[in-house]
């Protein structure tokens, strides 16, 4: 398959570079067990890279939960707490964004994590790793982030970031989520998928590639310095 080169690069986080997915789905399931409920994996496909107050609306609605957004918020947040401060890194990730330092290649970062949650993911662990993206968008905190993904403000707000504003062409996205995957399409970028295992491969076709682990992705094929 050909590829078009580009020059800029930008990263999801949570599923894509901090194995915190599975650490949401604790979460969440701690919440919803008090009444009986279950968080199934079909639902957080849905909820997988919306800002948390839609993730929070969606919950409730689809479990039919006695909960405002609010206070599902708030009691969200302490399981965070607990969670989230010795989550690890995804196989590949470190080696992937050492690479594009190395070598020069502009990226950011381009999460739906509020600035609260980054916070607690990165600093006790990881935090030398996330100083190497020199600009950071917050989809759940950032104003200038008006829709949740899968509309494509985040990484169209994540590119003008650049210094010499990339055209969308340009930019290469990784993600791990449907509903990033669909962000990036629609902000006219192309999109490294990287899907849970358990996910049907038939969600996967809105990605222009698709791979295992970032520990199988190869630069060359997008334009950017190979391995060596
Ligand atoms: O099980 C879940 N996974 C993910 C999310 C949402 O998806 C975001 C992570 O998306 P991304 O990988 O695009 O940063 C989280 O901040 C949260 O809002 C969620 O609610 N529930
Ligand atoms: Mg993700």
């Amino acid at each position: 398959m050909v590829f078009n080169p580009v020059t800029h690069v930008l990263f999801d986080m949570d599923g894509l570079i901090l194995d915190t997915e599975k650490l949401y789905t604790v979460a969440f399931q701690n919440i919803v067990s008090r009444y009986g409920k279950e968080f199934t994996f079909e639902m957080k496909l849905k909820l997988m890279g919306t800002q948390a107050h839609e993730a929070a609306q969606m919950l409730i609605t689809a479990l039919d939960l006695p909960m405002t957004v609010d206070e599902f918020i708030t009691e969200s947040k302490e399981q965070f707490q607990m969670l989230f401060p010795d989550t690890a890194l995804m196989p590949g990730a470190k080696r992937l964004i050492e690479h594009f330092h190395k070598q020069n290649i502009p990226i950011g970062l381009a999460t739906s994590s509020s600035e609260e949650g980054y916070h607690l993911k990165v600093d006790k662990h990881h935090s030398d790793l996330f100083s190497l993206f020199p600009h950071k968008t917050f989809g759940s905190s950032d104003p200038k982030v008006k829709r949740g993904k899968p509309y494509p403000d985040i990484f169209l707000v994540a590119a003008a970031k650049f210094p010499d504003s990339p055209k969308p062409e340009q930019c290469l996205v990784f993600e791990d989520a449907i509903n990033g995957v669909k962000a990036a399409r629609a902000a006219g970028m192309q999109v490294v998928m990287v899907p849970d295992p358990r996910m049907d491969r038939s969600l996967t076709k809105e990605a222009t590639l698709v791979v295992d682990s970032l520990e199988d992705f190869q630069p060359q094929l997008f334009g950017l310095p190979p391995f060596e």
